[in-house]
C-alpha cells in the first residue's frame, strides 16, 4: 500500500520470523560494515558509523527481510546510545526502508519479530497494528535458495490474482492466528498460484513434495522456505541436498523479538 508520505506506506502479510539473528555491534572489533537502512538511520541520528560493525549471518535481497532487520537493529542501537525513543525511531527507519523501496512491512513484522508474525493494518510501528504467535520447538525450517531477486521485481511481478488470494489468507488468520491455519492456507495459496514450481521447475518441486517431516511451505521472492519436523530435519537436509541444484539453509523460527544486550 503506497500512500502519499512513507509514513502512509505499509504492508499487511504473514510470515515466519527466523534465526540466525542479524546484529550490530558497538564498539567492538569486528568487520562488516553496515550499508542501506542502517547507515542512513545511524547517521541521521548523530552515532559514529565508524564504530558500528555488522554481522548477518543471511544473505541480502534473497527475501530474508535482512534490510528490514539491520533497520530496526539500528533504531535499538540509536535508541541506547542517544537516548531517543524506540517507537519515533522505528518509524524512521520505516520510512528509510519505504523510501529506498526495500520494504514495506518488514520493520513492522521485525518490531514484533518472533515466530509466526501477522500485520494486521499496514503502516510504522505505532500506526500499524502487528501480532505474534510462538511456534513449537518441534518445527524447524529449510530454505531452498533459488536465487537474489530485489523488492521492486518482487512488488512488479506481483498479479492481481496474488492480491486477491492473500487477502483471503489474511482474512482468515485475522480471525483466528494458528500455525495449522497459517500451513494450511499458504499452503493453498502456493498451490494455487503455482508458485514453488515457477521458482523451482515442476519436477524439482515435485522431489521437494516428498521430502521427509514435511509440514507445508511456502514461498517468498525465489525462496522456497519448507516447515519441517525438526525431528526430520537431518534427514530433510540430505534429502533436498542429493536432488536440487540449490543451496539449502537450515532455520529456526525466532523466540524472541529484537533486544540489546
Ligand atoms: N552490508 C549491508 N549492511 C546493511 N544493508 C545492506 C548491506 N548490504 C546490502 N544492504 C542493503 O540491503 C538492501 C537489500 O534489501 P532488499 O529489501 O532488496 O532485500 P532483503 O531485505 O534482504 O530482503 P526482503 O526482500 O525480505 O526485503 C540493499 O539494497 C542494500 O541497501
Ligand atoms: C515488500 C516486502 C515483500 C519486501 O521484503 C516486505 O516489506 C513486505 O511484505 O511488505
Amino acid at each position: 500500500m503506497w500512500g502519499s508520505t512513507p509514513r502512509d506506506s505499509g504492508s499487511v502479510g504473514v510470515g515466519i520470523a527466523v534465526e540466525p539473528r542479524l546484529e550490530l555491534c558497538y564498539d567492538l572489533k569486528l568487520s562488516g560494515e553496515p550499508a542501506g537502512t542502517a547507515a542512513k538511520l545511524l547517521e541521521s541520528n548523530g552515532v559514529d558509523l565508524s564504530k558500528v560493525k555488522s554481522s548477518n549471518p543471511l544473505p541480502w535481497s534473497f527475501g530474508y527481510a535482512t534490510s528490514g532487520a539491520s533497520a530496526v537493529a539500528a533504531a535499538h542501537l540509536a535508541s541506547y546510545l542517544k537516548g531517543k525513543s524506540l517507537g519515533s525511531l522505528l518509524v524512521q527507519a520505516h520510512e528509510i526502508e519505504v523510501q529506498d523501496r526495500t520494504g514495506l512491512g518488514d520493520v513492522l513484522a521485525i518490531s514484533c519479530g518472533l515466530g509466526l508474525v501477522l500485520r494486521r493494518r499496514a503502516g510504522p510501528p505505532g500506526i500499524g497494528q502487528v501480532d505474534c504467535l510462538y511456534l513449537p520447538r518441534s518445527i524447524s525450517l529449510l530454505s531452498i535458495e533459488a536465487g537474489g531477486m530485489s523488492t521492486e521485481s518482487l512488488l512488479s511481478s506481483l498479479g492481481d490474482d496474488f492480491y486477491v488470494e492473500s487477502s483471503n489468507v489474511l482474512r482468515k488468520l485475522d480471525e483466528e492466528l494458528s500455525l495449522e491455519a497459517f500451513i494450511e492456507s499458504v499452503r493453498a495459496l502456493n498451490d494455487k498460484l503455482g508458485l514453488p514450481s515457477s521458482i523451482l521447475g515442476a519436477q524439482n518441486f515435485e522431489y521437494v513434495t516428498k521430502v521427509p517431516g514435511l509440514l507445508g511451505y511456502y514461498t517468498k521472492k525465489r525462496l522456497v522456505i519448507l516447515i519441517i519436523e525438526r525431528d526430520l530435519v537431518g534427514d530433510a537436509v540430505d534429502y533436498l541436498r542429493k536432488g536440487l541444484p540449490y543451496d539449502i539453509r537450515e532455520l529456526s523460527p525466532s523466540e524472541a523479538g529484537p533486544y540489546l544486550r
